[in-house]
C-alpha cells in the first residue's frame, strides 16, 4: 500500500507523467478531477460557490463558468482564498474516499494522487512519498501559455498563485525533470515505477 503525491507547478506536465503511470496500471485520484465532481450541479459545492460569486459564475444550464470563475480567482487573492476555503475541504474528503477504494481494490499497487497544491496545501502528510515534476520557470511559462493559448500576462498570473517551483523541489522526495523530451521523461517514469512497485509490496519485479 503506498501512496504517492505526485506534484509540481501548472503546466510542469504532471498530467502527462500521471498518464504514464496510468498506462502501468496504477491508479489515479486526480485532484482537478475531483475540483470537478464536486461543483456539478446539485452539490454542495456548487451552491456555496452561487452563495460566495453569485450567478455571474454559472451557466443557464446550472453548470459552473469555469473560464468566468478562474478569470475572477487569479486576479482577485482574496477571491481565490474564499474559492480554496469552500473546495478544499470537499475535494480533500472525496480524494480520500477515492484512495480508499483504489487501496481495497489493489492493495499491491501504488496509488498517485495527482494534486498541483499539495505542497502549498500541505497535503504532503496525506503520501508516503513526494514526487514532483520539475521544469525551470521560463519553460513552465511558455508550456502554459502555448497549452491554454493565453498571454504571458494571465499565464504569469496563474504561476504566481502557486508556490513558485524552485521552492517546491525542497519538498520533495523524488525530482522528475521534465525539462527534455517526452522519452527522456518516460525514461525516468519506468525507473521510478519500478523502484515504487517493490516498495508498494508487490512481487511483481
Ligand atoms: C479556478 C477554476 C474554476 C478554473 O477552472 P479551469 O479553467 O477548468 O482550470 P483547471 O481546473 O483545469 O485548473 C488549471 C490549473 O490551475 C491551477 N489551479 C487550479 N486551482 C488553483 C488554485 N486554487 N490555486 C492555484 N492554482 C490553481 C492548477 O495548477 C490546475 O491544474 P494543472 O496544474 O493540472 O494544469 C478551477 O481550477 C477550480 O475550481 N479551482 C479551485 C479548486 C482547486 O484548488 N483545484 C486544484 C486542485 S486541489
Ligand atoms: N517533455 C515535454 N516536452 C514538450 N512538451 C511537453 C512535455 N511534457 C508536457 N508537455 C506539454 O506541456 C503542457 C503541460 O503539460 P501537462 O501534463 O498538461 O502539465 P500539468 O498537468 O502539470 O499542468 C502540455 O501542453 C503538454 O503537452
Amino acid at each position: 500500500m503506498l501512496k504517492v503525491g505526485l506534484t509540481g507547478g501548472i503546466a510542469t506536465g504532471k498530467s502527462t507523467v500521471s498518464e504514464w503511470f496510468r498506462q502501468k496500471g496504477a491508479k489515479i485520484v486526480d485532484a482537478d478531477q475531483v475540483a470537478r465532481q464536486v461543483v456539478e450541479p446539485g452539490t454542495e459545492g456548487s451552491r456555496q460557490i452561487r452563495d460566495r460569486f453569485g450567478d455571474r459564475v454559472f451557466r443557464a444550464t446550472g453548470e459552473l463558468d469555469r473560464k468566468a470563475l478562474r478569470e475572477w480567482v487569479f486576479r482577485d487573492a482574496t477571491a481565490l482564498k474564499d474559492l480554496n476555503q469552500l473546495l478544499h475541504p470537499l475535494i480533500i474528503r472525496q480524494m480520500q474516499a477515492e484512495v480508499q477504494e483504489a487501496l481495497e481494490e489493489s492493495p499491491d499497487l501504488p496509488v498517485i494522487l495527482d494534486v498541483p497544491l499539495l505542497i502549498e496545501e500541505r497535503l504532503t502528510d496525506l503520501v508516503d512519498t513526494v514526487v514532483l515534476v520539475y521544469i525551470p520557470a521560463e519553460l513552465q511559462l511558455k508550456r502554459l501559455m502555448e497549452r491554454e493559448g493565453i498571454s504571458e500576462e494571465e499565464a504569469g498570473r496563474m504561476i504566481q498563485a502557486q508556490m513558485p517551483i524552485e521552492e517546491k523541489k525542497k519538498f520533495a522526495d523524488v525530482l522528475i525533470d521534465n525539462s527534455g523530451t517526452r522519452a527522456d521523461t518516460e525514461g525516468q517514469v519506468d525507473v521510478l515505477w519500478e523502484t515504487l512497485l517493490s516498495k508498494s509490496g508487490s512481487n511483481r519485479l
